[in-house]
């Protein structure tokens, strides 16, 4: 049974890529559709926008429940607890088609990590079948889903792609790469620091943990909750972004890390990010397209082992229609 103060860390993520029939994509962008709009828009998902950063490539909305970014042909949405991210897409879709100059969808992505208490989720949460029903309606369409299990403990991932057109060909890809941990059982000597008891505000916890330093050179909107739970948003030049999210709590501890910087070796963040939280166990994915500069990792980490004090369980790469994907499962050697 569920603590009843039970937070529910892992996120539901949402990622939609946007184009044109044809294929002038220069022509469309996501921030025609106004930002009052796309904020009146998550009561459907059930959460809020608390705080909100931009530049010339990306907007980033910290939410009461994790993050949204919206560029210029991608949009993320990233919500955790009972949240209802996939009753936002609708509307969207309809603002999009009007507003923005898009008239089609080129890839979806819908992936979480395995729910600690699934049975508080609201109904098409529960299970990940009803959630790719749901989305294969929504989209018109049979998208791909996996289920990647960890060989040593009860951890899974699972992704939903769709692909609905043919898109202007690969000659014409922008790279692209998304890196993600989803970290459980934190050090709650690391966890502490993300409560109003230690940290006077949200800029102290990003300074205290080592946030700041993980990728430095971010514009910084963070959030410290009362009277604990942090989320924070990071972007810089080209649209590249991080975003964490952390559930402090013992019982169910969760972090979460995400950027979409490229690397040729994520090797160093990956160890950094593990050594900042120190979590008894994480998931790490990552996602790469042809031209990405990081998708010899994919290699890297096929028979990485281990990083520092991490062991690896097991671990899985495959290829989607424009994306490699590697998920790996690693866990902390026993003291
Ligand atoms: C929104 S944050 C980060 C969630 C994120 N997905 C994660 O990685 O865990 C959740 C944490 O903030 C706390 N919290 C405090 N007030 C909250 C609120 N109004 N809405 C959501 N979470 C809140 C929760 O108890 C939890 O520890």
């Amino acid at each position: 049974m569920a603590a009843d103060d039970f937070f529910e860390g892992a996120e539901k993520c949402i990622e939609i890529w946007f184009g044109r029939q044809d294929g002038k994509v220069e022509n469309g962008d996501l921030r025609k559709i106004p930002r009052e709009t796309y904020e009146d828009l998550l009561k459907a998902a059930c959460c809020e926008v608390i705080s909100y950063t931009s530049n010339d490539e990306i907007d980033a909305y910290v939410l009461s429940e994790s993050s949204m970014f919206v560029a210029k042909r991608r949009f993320i949405l990233k919500t955790c607890g009972t949240t209802t991210p996939i009753e936002y897409i609708k509307p969207l879709l309809i603002y999009v088609y009007e507003f923005t100059g898009f008239d089609e969808v080129e890839d979806v992505f819908y992936s979480r990590k395995n729910f600690e208490h699934p049975e508080l989720q609201k109904d098409t949460y529960r299970s990940f079948q009803l959630e790719i029903q749901t989305l294969d309606i929504i989209f018109k369409g049979t998208g791909m889903a996996r289920c990647m299990r960890s060989s040593k403990t009860k951890d899974s991932w699972y992704l939903y792609a769709l692909h609905p057109v043919e898109c202007y060909g690969k000659e014409k890809q922008t790279p692209d790469q998304t890196l993600e941990l989803m970290m459980t059982q934190l050090d709650p000597n690391v966890m502490q620091i993300f409560t109003k008891q230690h940290s006077a505000n949200a800029n102290q916890a990003t300074q205290d943990s080592g946030i700041s330093k993980l990728l430095p050179n971010m514009k910084i909107d963070d959030f410290l909750f009362d009277p604990c739970g942090y989320s924070m948003n990071g972007i810089e030049k080209e649209g590249h972004y991080m975003t964490i999210h952390i559930t402090p709590q013992q019982e169910f501890s969760y972090v979460s890390f995400e950027t979409n910087v490229p690397q040729s070796s994520y090797k160093e963040l990956v160890t950094k990010v593990l050594k900042t939280f120190q979590p008894e166990k994480c998931v790490i994915t990552m996602f790469t397209n042809e031209k990405s500069p990081s998708k010899s990792n994919h290699k890297e980490f096929k028979y990485l082992t281990e990083l520092g004090e991490w062991q690896l369980d097991s671990n899985k790469t495959c290829s989607l229609k424009n994306h490699d994907l590697t998920v790996s499962f690693y866990s902390k050697y026993p003291s």
